[in-house]
């Protein structure tokens, strides 16, 4: 990949996405650029990845080729406000809940991808929808593309479906990590050694998402194949129905996409 890559914060998923490039080896750690607020932040991130921290936003935008916007919702006035980025730049937005037009209205007529990326990046697993405003060429979404699909899976879709995305797959990797949880606490409720139990549930994890994405199947009929009559799958099944398993989650992307909705507005 050319040019370098400025992230403007890296906080948790910043880090996450430094770490997927640079483990991806389409991006050397010297052409990441960092400016964060906290200094302390800063030392850390280029001691441990060797990539090149910036004295303040100014010089990250005009060393920067592509500029990724990962500071948190409530900071981006005091991170944008004022900022000149000129046109021939690529600027990436992964902050959950914020417009293109709101973006647009700190950053005026620049090319701006918004993007709704997950954690599992760091370890090339990552989900990440994308939508771009008017002034993104071709050839820019081509960029912005390569640098997600280096960490993992990548759709364009229109910027009105990207809070259902941030509910969905952006907050998602904690949902599962909660099931993962709660799968280990019950293997340890019925006698299994903590390092076991959390193995067995997150391998198990695992495969169940790799069947549903290599077999194409429904994950109805996938469940189907597991529950045998009478047998021990339906026994367990039938109490995650009666205490609304998938009622919660449903409620859990709600929540999360309002939640995101509502983020824009602060
Ligand atoms: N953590 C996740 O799983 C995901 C996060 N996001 C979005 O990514 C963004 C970052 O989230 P996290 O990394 O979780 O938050 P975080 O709080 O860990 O990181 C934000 C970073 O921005 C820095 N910062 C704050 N104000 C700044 C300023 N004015 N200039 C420069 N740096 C500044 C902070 O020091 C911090 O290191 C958020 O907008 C969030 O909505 C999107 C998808 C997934
Ligand atoms: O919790 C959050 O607000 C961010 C956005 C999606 C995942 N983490």
């Amino acid at each position: 990949m050319e040019g370098n890559i400025g992230f403007l914060g890296a906080g948790a998923m910043g880090e996450a996405l430094i770490r997927g490039l640079v483990q991806s080896r389409q991006v050397p750690p010297e052409r990441i650029l960092v400016y964060d607020i906290r200094r302390e932040r800063l030392q850390e991130l280029e001691q441990t990845y060797g990539l090149q921290a910036m004295t303040g936003r100014e010089e990250l935008v005009r060393k920067a080729d592509i500029i990724i916007l990962a500071v948190k919702p409530q900071n981006v006035k005091e991170a944008l406000g004022g900022l000149q980025v000129g046109k021939e730049k690529l600027v990436i937005s992964i902050i959950a809940g914020v417009t293109l037009a709101r973006l647009a209205s700190y950053l005026g007529e620049v090319p701006v991808v918004r993007v709704v990326p997950n954690t599992p990046a760091l370890v090339g697993e990552g989900m990440t929808a994308l939508a771009a405003n008017k002034f993104v060429r071709p050839e820019a979404l081509e960029k912005a593309m390569a640098i997600f699909c280096s960490v993992g899976r990548v759709m364009v879709l229109p910027e009105e479906q990207l809070n259902a995305v941030t509910g969905l797959s952006g907050s998602g990797p904690a949902y599962i990590y909660m099931l993962i949880e709660a799968l280990a606490d019950g293997g340890v409720r019925q006698g299994l050694t903590r390092p076991v139990a959390l193995e067995l549930a997150a391998q198990t994890v695992l495969g169940a998402a790799r069947m549903v994405l290599a077999t194409g199947e429904h994950p109805g009929v996938l469940k189907d194949k597991v529950t045998s009559p009478a047998g021990t799958t339906i026994a367990g099944l039938a109490v995650l129905e009666d205490r609304g398993m998938r009622g919660a989650i449903i409620r859990a992307v709600e929540a999360a996409t309002l939640r995101a909705e509502s983020l824009s507005k602060e």
